[in-house]
């Protein structure tokens, strides 16, 4: 019987589908042979999902009855998915430029952040956004990610560490991916860094007894999704003792452990993180060997941020 679909890309030049087997991602000497087919076309459903792809001919055959809100002649051009981007913190008030003058004289990351400044200046500045100025910056940044290719973006909270404030950001994400044309993984990150007046654990503390909880009734009554629970584990941040216990707690309520680890000094973070069933963690420069070794047999994803050590440092 014909039926309606959104998009038919016809006869692209290439179709860059990357895995050919339903893996789910691809590794070492497989990601020297891509799986591309030439002369190809790809149909959109009517709920964004792609229901068809193959030789030219062969979609023609199998949808000749069926009616497109759009056709594209792909003719001469290459379709490819599109970027995700694996590790963001874009919900943010506030210009940090001042600290690159520190950062010129010779302070270092860690530093600035012990000065009350880094991270817990924009925490000052975000807790003082209302939400709908922090939803106009977003949106303008998620636009240009957009027009740079992305289509899946990770969108970390952090910069409330407060739970009224965590709560605002996690609305304020919640807003974008119900009203943008970009696909959304929401992150709470309420441990980015230990509160003033509080040591990690009693932060540990009130986000697994007061945070989590919360977390946990808003997304069963649908008023946000969080999809994945992150700690910045480092040294003068969050212990390891302090990680494991929120990410633990995060688990429990069924988010999926993402988390910044050995960043800056090594913590055995990835360890770590290989047992509690972490997903991915990021930044890992001053990961071990064993670290690297345990995440690729626990098949856990190492997000690589090269350009932070510049930017941090
Ligand atoms: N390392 C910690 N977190 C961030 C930086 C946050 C900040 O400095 O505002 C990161 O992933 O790069």
């Amino acid at each position: 019987m014909a039926g309606g679909h959104r998009l038919l890309l016809e006869n692209a030049r290439q179709v860059v589908l990357v895995c050919a087997r339903g893996e789910r991602f691809l590794t070492r000497d497989a990601l020297r042979s891509l799986e591309v087919l030439e002369g190809a076309s790809l149909v959109v459903g009517t709920d964004g999902f792609i229901k068809a792809i193959g030789p030219a001919d062969a979609i023609q055959k199998q949808f000749s009855e069926e009616t497109f809100e759009e056709r594209i002649d792909c003719s001469g051009k290459c379709i490819l998915p599109g970027l995700v981007d694996a590790h963001t913190h874009p919900v943010w008030a506030g210009e940090r430029v001042h600290e690159f003058a520190m950062k010129l004289a010779g302070a270092t990351y860690m530093d600035i952040h012990q000065a009350g400044g880094g991270i817990n200046f924009t925490v000052e500045r975000t807790r003082q956004a209302s939400e709908e100025e922090l939803y106009s910056s977003f949106q303008q940044r998620l636009g240009c990610m957009m027009r740079a290719g992305t289509t899946l973006v990770e969108c970390k909270s952090g910069y409330g560490l407060n739970l009224e404030t965590e709560l605002k950001m996690l609305r304020v994400i919640e807003r974008a991916r119900q009203e943008l044309d970009i696909g959304i993984s929401a992150t709470y990150c309420g441990a980015h860094s230990v509160p003033k007046g509080k040591t990690a654990s009693e932060a540990a503390d009130d986000i697994i007894k007061n945070h989590l909880p919360r977390l946990k009734e808003l997304g069963r009554n649908g008023e946000i999704h969080v999809d994945n629970i992150d700690v910045f584990c480092e040294k003068g941040v969050f212990d390891l003792d302090s990680t494991r216990r929120i990410l633990q707690s995060g688990k429990d309520i069924g988010l999926q452990i993402n988390f910044h680890g050995d960043e800056l000094h090594p913590m055995k973070a990835a360890e770590l993180g290989v047992e509690l069933g972490a997903q991915a963690i990021s930044h890992l420069e001053e990961v071990s060997d064993e670290g690297i070794a345990a995440m690729a047999s626990a098949r856990c994803s190492a997000v690589l941020l090269p350009t932070t050590a510049y930017m941090l440092r």
